[in-house]
């Protein structure tokens, strides 16, 4: 008999059809319903009232907060999902832009703050007059988790942990070098149970990112020195202007011939995978520097819509294993461009400091000087492998192509070689009209006239066009100087080359003479400081 029954006089219900209600907590589970109404009447009139039901309120209270919570964790537990996005992963990104346009950041209370910066396009501006340009961005750290509503859906947005294990307060924008260099992981939790809302959403992030960077060629780099974890090797991204292929001054055919195959390799998967093929495909550009190698796979990127994800084998701590992971972490449709590719043959500390036109290359700034740490076993390893398949196109460069292991450069690894020279006539006839177009220059009379005068006045084959662009942008707004004052240009350009030869001869003939000690001067370095010498005369000369 219960106590209910007792203090009523009644004797205990012979046909008990329905068990008492079991909610979840103790406390409701001892007392029925029924019993509190009762006892609650009982003590109604009594001295220990007041104290008892605010005991019993408070147990309420506390049952009540037991059944929501309880109830939360399991819809939480059912009705969400939950995914990571890890810096130094392309998707990261996605939706850092994702969250800055649904404003997220308008509730953040923490910020880091940087000045401006052009790798980064979508950090908040918090310039009040939008006439000012804005000099510095502000990042929000999401450290508080915050949740706002997408599609009708709630959305939590929060960050923390870290891959390296470092501190999270650099902000999910922890950039490597000046910006810190820590890791960071955004994890996003819709609360549904549909799962397509999650893929939905990743799409968008990712068409968003698109669509904000179709003026631009996105490019990844990869910085070693900031390994995030396993796979997040491209800690970089830079945003480069599209290039109009138009505006790469090339021999007829050149850029044309090179678009038709990358776009008929990136239309035809389904052929590579009817023939058992592997469905990439590797171009080789070489010919001296500055003659437009990288501008091309730049330009190119740009009008095929591909991302690049750019590496130099030249960096002490790209070894096998980090080229590995870097190339297998390329998604779909990546292009992987690797330049100076020559670096990881031989060293070049045996070499005598000069480039294939004689001219000496400085110790330092250029990739071909340095001993790479990646075999030919591993960078073959790379193009043949897995991460180098499904869509990927592969672009090498490089300023020595006789110095590369025939293994490298056979169909299959490199199916296309393009050769790279020295201005002709008819380029930097072109080069001249890329400068000064009729179209901005209306008022100068003959403008074609004086691109001949210009190209009559170039040698062939004896310039790149970064060096003939290098004397333009002295004159411009000043075209008819340009075309009369570049045969005096090339005068002393070419009296400085021989006098840069004879110096060379001059010092390898004393070093034949007499007997080296020591490690003396590394190859190039005797050159780089007879450049630095001389250097005041090139540069007054270079400018026009
Ligand atoms: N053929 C060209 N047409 C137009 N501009 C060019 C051309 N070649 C070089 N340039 C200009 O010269 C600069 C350097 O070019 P780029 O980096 O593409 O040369 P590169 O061949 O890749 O040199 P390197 O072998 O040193 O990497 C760029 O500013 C580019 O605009």
């Amino acid at each position: 008999m219960s106590i209910l029954d007792k203090i009523r006089g009644r004797q205990p219900s012979k046909s008990p059809e329905q068990p008492p209600l079991q909610p979840p907590g103790h406390v409701a589970s001892s007392l029925g319903l029924r019993s509190i109404g009762v006892t609650l009447g009982l003590l109604s009139h009594s001295y220990l009232g007041s104290s008892l039901k605010l005991l019993l309120l408070g147990s309420l209270v506390e049952t009540g907060r037991r059944l929501f919570r309880w109830l939360i964790e399991r819809f939480g537990i059912r009705f969400s999902t939950t995914i990571r996005f890890t810096q130094g992963d392309p998707s990261y990104e996605w939706i850092v832009l994702f969250l800055t346009q649904e404003n997220v950041w308008r509730r953040s209370r923490e910020f880091v703050v940087s000045a401006s910066n052009s790798r980064r396009k979508w950090a908040v501006r918090a310039a009040t007059d939008a006439t000012v340009k804005a000099n510095a961005e502000y990042v929000p750290t999401y450290k508080t988790p915050q949740l706002f509503r997408w599609r009708g859906y709630w959305v939590e947005v929060k960050r923390n942990g870290n891959a390296a294990g470092g501190d999270v307060d650099a902000g999910p924008y922890a950039y490597p070098g000046p910006y810190g260099g820590e890791a960071g992981n955004i994890y996003i939790t819709v609360y549904t149970l549909d799962m397509n809302v999650l893929s939905d959403l990743v799409e968008e992030t990712r068409l968003r990112y698109l669509e904000v960077n179709r003026p631009n060629v996105v490019i990844h780099l990869s910085d070693s020195n900031n390994h995030y974890g396993p796979g997040q090797t491209w800690t970089t991204v830079k945003h480069k202007i599209r290039r109009p292929l138009s505006s790469i001054i090339l021999p007829p055919g050149v850029i044309d011939t090179l678009m038709q195959d990358a776009t008929e390799f990136l239309e035809t998967e389904n052929w590579y995978i009817e023939a058992g093929i592997p469905h990439r495909r590797g171009y080789l550009l070489h010919g001296p520097p500055g003659t437009g190698k990288t501008s091309t796979i730049y330009a190119l990127a740009g009008a095929l819509n591909l991302e690049i994800y750019s590496l130099s084998l030249a960096s002490h701590s790209v070894d096998d294993g980090f080229l590995q992971r870097a190339a297998s972490s390329i998604p779909k449709h990546g292009l992987l461009l690797i330049e100076d590719i020559d670096c990881a043959f031989a060293s070049r500390d045996d070499e005598d400091g000069d480039d294939e036109r004689g001219m000496p290359r400085i110790l330092g700034t250029h990739g071909s000087t340095t001993r790479s740490k990646v075999t030919l076993s591993g960078l073959l390893n790379v193009i043949d492998g897995v991460g180098s398949e499904e869509g990927k196109l592969f672009f090498a460069t490089t300023n020595y192509i006789d110095r590369l292991d025939p293994a490298l450069l056979r169909p299959g690894r490199i199916d296309r070689k393009v050769a790279y020279g020295l201005i002709a006539s008819p380029q930097a006839h072109a080069l001249f009209l890329r400068f000064f177009p009729a179209a901005r220059f209306p008022t100068e009379k003959g403008i074609d006239a004086l691109a001949a005068t210009f190209a009559a006045g170039v040698p062939p084959g004896e310039f790149s066009a970064a060096e003939l662009q290098g004397f333009l942008q002295g004159y411009k707004t000043r075209p008819g100087e340009a075309a009369h004052g570049v045969r005096a240009w090339v005068d002393a350009e070419l009296e400085e080359r021989q006098a840069r030869d004879r110096r060379r001869k001059e010092r390898r003939q004393r070093q034949a003479a007499k007997p080296r000690f020591g490690l003396g001067l590394l190859p190039g370095e005797d050159e780089a400081i007879d450049q630095i010498t001389t250097a005041p005369a090139v540069a007054a000369e270079g400018t026009g």
